[in-house]
Formats: C-alpha cells, structure tokens, sequence
C-alpha cells in the first residue's frame, strides 16, 4: 500500500476506534448517578457502535461471601443496553423484557468491563440490545438480550415518564458527548 494511502487508512481506522465520554443527567440514578453514594457509579464512551463501561463493584453489593449479587450484575446489564439504546438510536426507552445468562461468578473489588451494541432494531419503536460482562482476565461472566422500547421525546412526555425540566436538559445532552 503506498505509504499516503497507508496512511489515510490508518487515520481512518484510528478515527472509527475512538471512544467518547458520554454525558450523564441524572446524579441519583442508582447504576450512573455520580452523586448515589450507595450505587456503581458508572461512566459510559461510545465509539459510535458500542457502549462500554468499567467499574468495581463495591464490597455492599455482594450476594455472599465474595460474590457479585446476581441481581447487581442485572443492572449493570440492563443499564448497559439502555445507554446503548439511547445513544444509538436516538431515541427515549423503557426496558420492556431481558434476560440474563450467568456464566462465571464475578468477585467484589474487581475490576469488570461491560460492553453493549444494538442487535436489531426490530421495528420503528423496538430494539433488540445485547450486552456482557467481563472479568479482569477477560472472560465473559455474564451476558443478556432484553427488548427495549423507543419513545420520541414527544410520546415520552406524553406518557408522563420524566418531569418536562429532565426530559429539557436529556433532549439537549443524552445524544451527545460529555
Ligand atoms: C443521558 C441520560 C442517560 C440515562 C440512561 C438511563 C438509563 C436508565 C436505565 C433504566 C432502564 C429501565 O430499567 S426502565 C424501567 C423498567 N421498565 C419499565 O418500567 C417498563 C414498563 N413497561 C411499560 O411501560 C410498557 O410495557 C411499555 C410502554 C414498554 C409497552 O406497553 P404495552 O402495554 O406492552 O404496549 P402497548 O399496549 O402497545 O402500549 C401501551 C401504551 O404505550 C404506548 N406506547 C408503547 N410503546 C410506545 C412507543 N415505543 N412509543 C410511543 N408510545 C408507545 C402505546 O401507544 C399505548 O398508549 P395508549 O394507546 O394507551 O395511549
């Protein structure tokens, strides 16, 4: 390949891979609230295809001993495939179904990753997300699907689902980078 060519394709493949900071609105909400002093606090990026995610689940949310609590890595999914539905389609939603496969146990205090993508977008008002998580050596722990709603702003104001000021500050930022 010549050496402009070579050059362009490795700007260009440099420019697909680059992840985004994706910007939070509310500071309470119990998996990305920065300000719940009891939830995960997670941060989100995009590359434009993807969602992700790393955290440490805090000692509090085991289930026994130290196991991560089935439930807690629910969450995490299903708030995974959320972002991820938000900011890929463009669109506000609801999780309507999900499931989750448990494949290894996952330890308090350590380091995992989660990552979710669009599958398929089933319809104008339906999406298909999947999402997994990984532990620190890199093998998947757990993984879902789930079904989510998409709502424009106007159904969702519609249905009374966010005060009209969040549904403001979420129009103007949920699509865009921190
Ligand atoms: C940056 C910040 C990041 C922020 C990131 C934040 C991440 C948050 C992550 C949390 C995600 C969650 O856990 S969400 C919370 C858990 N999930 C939920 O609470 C969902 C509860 N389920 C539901 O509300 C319902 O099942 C629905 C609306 C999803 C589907 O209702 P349904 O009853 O099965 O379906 P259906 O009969 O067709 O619809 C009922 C009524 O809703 C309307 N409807 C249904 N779907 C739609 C739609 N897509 N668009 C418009 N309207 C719709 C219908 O027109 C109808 O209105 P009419 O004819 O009656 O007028």
């Amino acid at each position: 390949m010549p050496a402009l060519k070579h050059w362009l394709y490795m700007k260009e493949v440099l420019i697909v891979a680059e992840w985004t900071a994706l910007k939070n609105i509310d500071p309470h909400c119990f998996a990305c609230g920065q300000g719940n002093a009891h939830g995960l606090h997670m941060r989100f990026f995009s590359d434009g295809e993807r969602v992700r995610s790393r955290l440490i689940i805090p000692g509090h949310l085991r289930g026994w001993h130290t196991l991560v609590h089935g439930g807690v890595l629910a969450t995490i999914l299903d708030e995974a495939m959320s972002w991820a539905a938000i900011h890929l389609t463009g669109r506000f939603i609801l999780t309507q179904e999900m499931t989750v496969r448990f494949k290894k146990p996952v330890r308090i205090e350590e380091e995992v990753r989660v990552e979710s993508c669009v599958a398929e977008r089933i319809s104008p008002r339906k999406a298909l997300l999947k999402a997994e998580i990984r532990n620190s050596s890199g093998d998947i722990c757990a993984e879902s699907s789930g079904v989510f709603a998409l709502f424009t702003a106007e159904a969702f104001t519609r249905m009374n689902l966010v005060p009209e000021n969040m549904l403001d500050a979420m129009n103007q930022s949920m699509w865009r980078s921190a």
